[in-house]
């Protein structure tokens, strides 16, 4: 029901107008090249919205297949103040009722997104590019996080404080407002429940702007929030790049930005929301060190590296993409990595079987691609793949697919090793000691996450101590539970998604103090 009409399952020829169906129908049996977007993406006030205009519209592309797959129409100033009006219509119901009340409204929405995970994991692959193994995983930690949050809606409690002469005081925790959500394209509807799930558990209504490279998924988040009952217009979607995202960060109806992207545009959000003392949540981008020592278990340490590097294309913020292996097994360790990334399954993203689709758009492979060939400008060995792919389906002669690669001579002062890529690139360098690898592992000025594979204990949470970065995986990569805080240290950011913590950054304390006696003037 929800999505009747959404999508058009394109069929060549005659058969073509006969066959619209509604998405619920067609998803089952989509396949990579055929989905074709129509319908509005933006949504507020509890319904989806045709802009009045098609003014600088940009083609969406599968990056499977390169073919445009719909159109997506920036929101201007009057769409971005409406839907924020709507939002904030939506704060005044939603922030009285009681957190339980809330919850069972979460609960609902965490229900309708088990029930349809495939459909939206298919949508989310067709528009992103990563593999339906990845996709479905992360459709399930986006409905994971939203009953998570459910569970705290009802704990959002203060404090009361003894003072002299039975005078007191007691602490409220409020709710901030209309919050803005920036998204980032690597994971569209994962990045909108790691948001918006916190965000309206503390009361707060969301107003969403996903990437524009992926606009599909949001607004299905729109509209499940809706269907399980939540005040209209309480999250809405605005499309829209760049100036879009400039008018939501200087609105003065909004209490809040959380971001999810690159540092360069960290910086920006974090300017203009200073402008209306707005907080603001930044989760930005990382090259994070991966520490393997000579005393790990190698089959786990090489997996880790794996899942540390190639996730989602290898466009992931908190990827360790620096990994320092102790000398003395640097041949294992290689000889063991390289076999396995040339396994990589390549391929068509819907496919079962398939491990790592196709990058976002053909700049960022032509991104990645370039700092593979500066890498071996400055000296560094290809162990394997870093070249485009061209997967022999035809239909996926236009996809923006590359190989995995293992980049063997790396030193600390490459390009590879000290810029984000984010692509499926791995740097591997060796070090000796404990002491010196820590050094070299913070000489950065990102700190999103890092990990470290040893079977020694003390050794581990001594390294875990001593790494500048908001995250340590101990023996494992790129976890993330949703009852575990996520964020940076220094240029990747700061504030947390998720655990108990970011109900902090989605609500304000308020302090009463009653006096029990008579007024004390000093007039
Ligand atoms: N660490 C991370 O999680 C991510 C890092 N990146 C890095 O950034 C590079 C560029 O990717 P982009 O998608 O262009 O990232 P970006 O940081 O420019 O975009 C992220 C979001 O911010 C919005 N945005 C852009 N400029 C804005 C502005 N001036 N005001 C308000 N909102 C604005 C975008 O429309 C998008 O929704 C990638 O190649 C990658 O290296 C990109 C996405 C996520
Ligand atoms: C799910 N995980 C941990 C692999 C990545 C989530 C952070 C991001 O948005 O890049």
């Amino acid at each position: 029901r929800y999505l009747r009409s959404l999508i058009l399952l394109v069929v060549s020829g005659p058969l073509r107008r006969k066959m619209a169906q509604s998405v619920l129908s067609t998803m089952p049996g989509a396949s990579t090249g055929t989905v074709v977007v129509k319908d509005p993406l933006n949504f507020w006030g509890g319904k989806r919205v045709t802009l009045g205009h098609e003014k600088n519209a940009e083609p969406v592309y599968e990056p499977a297949t390169g073919r445009v797959m719909c159109q997506m129409v920036p929101c201007g100033a009057e769409e971005v103040d409406e839907a924020i009006k709507s939002a904030h219509s939506a704060y005044l119901i939603w922030r009285k009722m009681a957190g339980m009340e809330r919850a069972r409204v979460l609960l609902e929405a965490a229900r309708i997104i088990r029930e349809r995970r495939d459909n939206i994991a298919k949508l989310e692959v067709i528009n992103n590019g990563k593999s339906i193994t990845e996709a479905l995983e992360d459709i399930d930690v986006s409905w994971h996080t939203i009953e998570y949050y459910a569970g705290l809606a009802g704990s959002l409690a203060g404090q009361h404080v003894q003072l002299p002469g039975g005078t007191f005081a007691y602490t409220r925790r409020e709710p901030l407002g209309v919050c803005v959500g920036i998204g980032a394209w690597n994971y569209p509807f994962q990045i909108a429940t790691w948001k918006s799930a916190p965000a309206l558990a503390c009361g707060n209504a969301m107003v969403f702007k996903p990437s524009p490279m992926t606009p599909v998924t949001a607004v299905i988040l729109a509209e499940i929030y809706k269907e399980a009952g939540v005040p209209d217009g309480l999250f809405c979607v605005v499309q829209g790049g760049a100036e879009t995202g400039t008018l939501l960060c200087h609105h003065p109806g909004v209490a809040k930005v959380s971001f999810t992207g690159s540092v360069p545009t960290g910086k920006k959000i974090m300017e203009m929301s200073s402008k209306g003392i707005k907080q603001v949540t930044l989760e930005l981008g990382g090259k994070s060190p991966l520490i393997i020592f000579k005393d790990c278990e190698l089959e786990n340490a090489v997996k880790g590296a794996l899942m540390a590097n190639f996730l989602t294309q290898g466009q992931v913020c908190c990827n360790g993409t620096r990994v320092y292996v102790q000398r003395d097994i640097m041949p294992q360790f290689l000889e063991e990595v390289v076999k396995r990334t040339k396994t990589i399954p390549i391929g068509d993203p819907l496919l079962d079987d398939t491990r790592m689709g196709a990058l976002i758009s053909k700049p960022q492979l032509d991104k990645v691609l370039g700092y593979v060939s500066q890498a071996k400008k400055e000296g560094a060995r290809v162990l394997c793949g870093g070249e485009p792919y061209i997967p022999s389906d035809p239909k996926l002669k236009g996809g923006y697919f590359m190989s995995p690669c293992v980049l063997d001579n790396c030193r600390d002062d490459m390009t590879c090793v000290k810029e984000e890529i984010f692509g499926p690139v791995m740097s591997v360098m060796p070090f000796n000691t404990e002491e010196e690898v820590i050094q070299r592992a913070n000489n950065t000025t990102f700190g999103l996450a890092s990990g470290v594979f040893t079977r020694d204990i003390s050794r581990a949470h001594r390294v875990a101590e001593n790494l500048e970065a908001g995250t340590c995986f101990i023996n494992n990569y790129n976890i993330s539970p949703v009852e575990v805080p996520f964020g940076g240290y220094k240029m990747s950011g700061f504030g947390r998604e998720n655990g108990q913590v970011t109900m902090e950054y989605f609500s304000q304390l308020k302090t009463v103090i009653v006096e029990m006696g008579d007024v004390e003037s000093l007039f």
